[in-house]
């Protein structure tokens, strides 16, 4: 089944990662089902319905480790009630426009719990560009905090530069490092800020690969480490053993064609994020306040309980 346009072009922009930030992707998702439903032209609730599931099925497709891409889709899907087309389509288009006001709310109230963490003149080290992770900063330099930044680099895409930008329009002392610069420099920061992709039901943290070797390297030199990660972030079918499919992109974000070349029969590898075991974190902060990462399994439960549906699966399809 065709898809509209819109969605085609925001499932395009997710793959390639000109919309990217696990926060970003999921009100991108929201918002083109919404146009999904404003636009599309189905002729009776059956097409409608099954025109929705398609496009959050194309839209789910465009990459794998950020659960907040299929909890939006979920939230939405879920709220599609209605016998009729009118009815169905403004039920949709609801629910995304209040999904998208809450992810907005839920990231200013969780940075303002993130920044009660950052004391005046604390120094953080970043990883990758993490819209969680600046919001408590942005919100601590807000209370009148003065706070420095160490940003990593984050090859191979080198989010790092979003990162030091946004820190600098706020106002924040920048130093650039390389990553592999980041356990010379430890010693001068008083905490790690990340954000996150994922969270599972052991309070592992999925996040831009390099977070879990920054988190050994924390640990060692006695640097807490703080995940900023909305409730949107938690993977609800992770509760039921499943794993988190960790992402790998293609070898030309590591070298070019010229070097690929000159390396000959050499096989690269690049995997988009890694795992930090729960016991390298010392606080998760979310919107709801702020949890140990061994705690997460509760408040897990409380908002998703314990059947995770797929709404965007056909009738009696068995793949989620
Ligand atoms: O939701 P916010 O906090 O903005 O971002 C969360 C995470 O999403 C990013 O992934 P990518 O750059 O899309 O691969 C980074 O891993 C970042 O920490």
């Amino acid at each position: 089944m065709d898809v509209h346009p819109d969605v085609e072009r925001t499932a395009e922009s997710i793959a390639t990662m000109e919309t990217r930030g696990a926060a970003a992707i999921a009100d991108a998702a929201a918002a083109a089902l919404a146009t999904q439903a404003r636009e599309g032209e189905a002729a009776d609730p059956a097409e409608f319905r099954a025109g929705m599931r398609a496009a959050a099925r194309r839209l789910r497709e465009t990459r794998p480790t950020a659960v907040s891409l299929p909890n939006a889709l979920r939230y939405v899907l879920r709220g599609m009630q209605g016998e009729d087309v009118t009815t169905l389509r403004d039920s949709v288009v609801d629910c995304a426009e209040t999904f998208r006001y809450d992810l907005d709310r839920a990231q200013d109230r969780l940075g303002r719990i993130g920044a009660g963490r950052l004391r005046d003149g604390d120094v953080v080290m970043t990883h990758c560009h993490s819209t969680d992770a600046l919001a408590c900063v942005e919100a601590a330099v807000e209370q009148g905090k003065h706070v420095e930044a160490y940003v990593k680099e984050t090859r191979p895409r080198q989010q790092g530069h979003i990162t030091a930008k946004e820190l600098r329009e706020m106002g924040v002392p920048v130093t650039l490092v390389v990553d592999n610069a980041a356990h010379r420099y430890l010693d001068e920061c008083d905490h790690v800020l990340v954000g996150a992709d994922s969270i599972a039901a052991d309070g592992s943290v999925i996040n831009k690969i390099g977070t879990a070797g920054l988190a050994v390297s924390a640990r060692d030199r006695g640097v807490p480490i703080v995940v900023a990660a909305g409730t949107i972030k938690i993977h609800p079918d992770t509760l039921t053993g499943a794993a988190v499919e960790i992402e790998h992109r293609d070898e030309a974000e590591v070298i070019d064609d010229e070097t690929r070349a000159e390396l000959g029969d050499v096989d690269v590898l690049n995997p988009a994020f890694d795992v930090t075991p729960p016991r390298h974190i010392d606080a998760i902060v979310t919107e709801r306040g702020q949890f140990p990462p061994e705690s997460i399994v509760t408040l897990m439960r409380e908002l998703f309980g314990d059947a995770v549906e797929a709404p965007w699966q056909e009738p009696g399809d068995g793949v989620p």
